[in-house]
């Protein structure tokens, strides 16, 4: 595990690092460079990741969840979200079972 948070660490320090950049020269800077897009194209790889789950076997969700996690980090980037925030709300549900939290809102 700590493996893939070292790589996403550096991913993330990465698409950072292409904010301003060219977007003809970086795919990472034209998702920055506009919101929208970089959601549809989050869509799109989750749309993808289900499919590999259900249809495609392992190597192929491997592979989508790479996708769906790079175009995740470049929607929080693009969006201004920080990973702060996002841990901050994942810190918050710690201990919290889903269903305890579901039925503390009617559900
Ligand atoms: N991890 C990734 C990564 N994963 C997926 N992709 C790109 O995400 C796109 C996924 O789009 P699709 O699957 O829809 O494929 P497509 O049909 O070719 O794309 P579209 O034409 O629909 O946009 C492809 O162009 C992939 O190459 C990524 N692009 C970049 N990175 C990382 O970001 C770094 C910086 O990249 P640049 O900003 O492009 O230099 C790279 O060194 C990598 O570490």
């Amino acid at each position: 595990m700590s493996r893939l948070f070292e790589v996403l660490e550096r991913l993330a320090a990465t698409v950072e690092s292409r904010k301003g950049g060219d977007p003809c020269a970086s795919y990472t800077a034209k998702l920055l460079s506009d919101p929208a897009l970089a959601a549809k194209k989050l869509g799109e790889e989750a749309v993808e990741t289900v499919i590999a789950a259900v249809a495609q076997g392992p190597e192929a969700l491997a592979s989508e969840s790479a996708d769906l996690l790079y175009h995740w980090l470049a929607l929080m980037a693009a969006t201004g979200v920080s990973l702060d925030a996002v841990a901050e709300k994942l810190e918050a549900r710690e201990g919290t079972s889903g269903h305890a939290e579901k039925a503390s809102r009617g559900g």
